[in-house]
């Protein structure tokens, strides 16, 4: 089979199409029978079992344990359905007698899949990807082979029947010719380039049966450490996050039971994009959200101007804020007077001020606040027995709660809300002023103070920058609770408040970090791995650099990486692990108002090829090219309009703002200038839409292409 390059594979023993009469391929179609056969057997005992379990566990007084024991049930069955559309296996591995189980010689061979799958016996018939003794099957090479000497991969076609395999001996001479990517699990081989070029249609697609070594080790690395993984467009960086996290759901499905896990992306389209690799690889239970939606308190009411957001983004900000929420504390100007029956027991605003000053700063602000009144009401006590009376603890938490206390307290340390403190600050230049001190210059001041300041907080129109600022406060005035661990990705546009704000919900936790520095659009981005792992509370990360790229051909990765000089200097050129002849074509027009004739031809022509075909243009432009492709009949669905347009055409029309971390098959992107005019990152998007073509990328231009790019070569 010729790979994408055109060179053979040498390696590959056999990988074509095979015919039903090949006696390998039916014994390979009888054994998947076997195991879907004992999957759906699987699946009956835990569905018959759990169902004389449910009728016992009716008698558990605990509603919330049985909740959960009902929960835990309904998921086990889950986990054993049949996907008719997925594959139970994908790979098989043949071993030297007695080493696939040290001290047994039975076992020669096991299939490698999604999930694990036994006989009637208790014997594995597939074994899951994520058990350690499948590490083999990505990592296994000649010169270690593993006690493995024939690896196999198997082709499927769309309805998950067994086409093809690819044999990968990895003992005995080895073929000449090899391609120079070397052999072994690393190639770049006929399947990997084959299921990479395999035409898309809708969402993500898991990559579990060609996982690369220098991948798996990242998906397979310990949960306790934080990973962090900068890699150009297409090096398998989203891949390697959601394997990542199946893995670990196998590996401590306990820990992280308790403790939770949730995927972190940068917009709802893109995770519509990846919501099906989680539960094609069996994980149906993980939170996937947007950095806005696990932060937002409010709901952003609009974006934020890009000066106003550098300096709302700004690691500096936390100390402001810091400062504006503790100067409600303030030293009381009278102490305090408690009557019971005909007694005043009264305590100084010396007293009192001591005891603020003693717990100011020393917690978070609301249990300051509790914390406060227990200590003003056992000076009360204090009083209490001075006085020959034995108060016990019922009389001082009602002290604690008396009137007295309440309204002592509410004047020198008021119960505040994040929005009526961060609305102060946006709105009273004095406030922000003292709460600034010396952390802000004037002019950054002014920046943020409101042009024309809503009534009160309750009607304050918060910006997309403002939430990571609501959640400092909140944060300062109750602890955040933290979850197990992490992945986010494309972190390299969080500004440093962002930042803090995901890092405080795994504070006791791990994080899986995923970008690309060059691919930064964000004005307040942090511009670098060791200052946004440091914002994160994660300095200690383990950094790794993916540098082999699978989606984009080295064709269109080499044109687009003409630009990296100019926004991510010191950045290696990516290297892509396939070439594509006739890539990459570059068409001007004579005119602006030639661009639309010409879109729909290069569209008609696209589509008339298998997969996805994405127009990528900015914002602004869109509206009008997707009314264009309208008009013309050629059913184009728009992701401005639609989070799952992906889903719905196989032609889609996407801003440019929200290309990040998606892919077509073709890529028509129109009008760099107008992409790169838009924003002050607008080089880095243009980066972006660049890289987002499997196949082909067509670039439309009538204005002159930016310098870097100007000649297509
Ligand atoms: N080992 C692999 N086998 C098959 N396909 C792969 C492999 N690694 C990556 N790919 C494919 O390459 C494409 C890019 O992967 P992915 O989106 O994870 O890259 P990325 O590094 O997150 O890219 P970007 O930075 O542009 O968002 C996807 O289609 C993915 O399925």
């Amino acid at each position: 089979m010729a790979d994408s390059s055109g060179t053979r594979t040498e390696h590959a023993r056999t990988s074509d199409v095979h015919g039903d009469d090949d006696p390998d391929i039916r014994a390979e179609r009888a054994y998947l029978a076997t195991a879907r056969a004992a999957l759906h057997r699987m699946h009956h005992d835990v569905v018959s079992t759990e169902t004389q379990l449910t009728a016992a566990a009716e008698d558990n007084d605990n509603f919330a344990e049985r909740l959960f024991q009902k929960r835990a049930r309904e998921m086990r069955a889950l986990l054993l359905v049949d996907l008719p559309d997925v594959p139970l296996f994908f790979g098989r591995l043949d071993f030297d007698p007695g080493t696939a189980y040290p001290g047994s010689v039975d076992v020669e061979r096991l299939y490698i899949g999604r999930r694990h799958v036994h006989d009637g016996a208790g014997d594995p018939l597939v074994i899951d990807w994520r058990a350690p003794i499948s590490t083999a099957f990505y990592r296994a090479t000649r010169d270690d082979r593993q006690g493995v000497r024939l690896r196999r991969r198997y082709g499927f076609s769309g309805a998950a029947e067994l086409t093809a395999y690819e044999d990968e001996p990895l003992t005995g001479l080895q073929a000449d010719g090899g391609d120079g990517t070397g052999d072994g699990a690393g190639a770049a081989g006929a399947f990997l380039a084959a299921e990479i070029e395999r035409p898309r249609s809708g969402p993500m697609r898991d990559i579990v049966a060609t996982i690369q070594p220098e991948q798996d080790d990242l998906v397979r690395a310990p949960l306790e450490r934080t990973v962090c993984v900068q890699g150009a467009p297409g090096t398998g960086k989203t891949a390697v996050g959601l394997h990542r996290v199946a893995y670990l759901l196998y590996t401590e499905r306990d820990r992280l039971g308790r403790t939770g896990i949730a995927v972190v992306g940068p917009n709802r389209s893109f995770l519509s994009y990846i919501r099906r690799v989680l539960p094609a690889l069996g994980e149906v239970n993980v939170t996937q959200t947007t950095v806005e939606e696990m932060i937002g308190r409010a709901a952003a009411h609009h974006r934020e101007d890009p000066a106003v957001a550098r300096v709302k983004g700004d690691g500096r900000m936390a100390e402001v804020l810091r400062r504006a929420l503790w100067s409600h504390v303030s030293r009381p100007t009278e102490g305090i007077m408690y009557a019971k029956g005909s007694y005043r027991h009264r305590v100084a605003d010396h007293e009192v001020s001591e005891i603020l000053a003693g717990l100011r700063g020393a917690m978070r602000y609301g249990p300051g606040r509790t914390a406060a009144a227990k200590r003003i009401a056992h000076a009360v006590l204090v009083q209490m027995e001075r006085r020959g009376e034995s108060p016990d603890d019922r009389t001082h938490s009602a002290v604690a709660r008396s009137q007295p206390v309440r309204r002592l307290l509410d004047q020198v340390w008021p119960k505040v809300t994040p929005e009526q403190v961060l609305f102060k600050l946006l709105s009273d230049a004095e406030f922000l002023a003292g709460a600034a001190k010396r952390d802000l210059a004037p002019e950054e001041r002014e920046l943020l103070l409101w042009r024309k300041p809503s009534r009160s907080w309750r009607s304050a129109k918060w910006s997309d920058a403002d939430t990571a600022l609501l959640d400092e406060l909140a944060d300062l005035i109750e602890r955040t609770s933290s979850i197990g661990h992490i992945v986010l990705d494309e972190a390299q546009d969080l500004s440093p408040m962002q930042c803090r704000a995901i890092g405080r919900r795994c504070a006791t936790g791990s994080m899986t970090v995923l970008g690309d520095i060059a691919q930064g659009t964000s004005p307040s981005a942090v511009g670098g791995w060791t200052g946004l792992l440091l914002h994160l509370g994660k300095p200690d990360a383990r950094l790794e650099t993916l540098e082999r790229g699978y989606r984009v051909p080295a064709q269109i990765i080499d044109y687009a990486a003409r630009l990296l000089p100019e926004i991510a200097p010191g950045l290696g050129a990516p290297a892509s692990a396939r070439r594509s002849p006739g890539a990459l074509r570059v068409s001007a027009a004579a005119a602006r108002g030639e661009l639309g004739d010409m879109l729909v031809r290069t569209c008609r022509a696209c589509l008339k090829g298998e997969g996805s075909v994405g127009v990528i243009a900015a914002d602004a432009a869109l509206p009008a090219l997707h009314g264009r492709l309208l008009a013309e009949g050629l059913e184009p669905a728009s992701l401005a309009e639609n989070e799952d347009a992906m889903e719905d055409s196989r032609l889609v029309c996407v801003p440019a703002t929200l290309a990040k971390g998606l892919e077509f098959d073709t890529v028509v992107l129109v009008e760099p200038a107008e992409i790169v005019a838009a924003e002050p990152r607008g080089l880095n998007r243009l980066y972006v839409a660049l890289t987002r073509a499997v196949s082909a990328l067509h670039v439309l231009h009538a204005a002159p292409l930016p310098a870097a790019l100007g000649d297509a070569g």
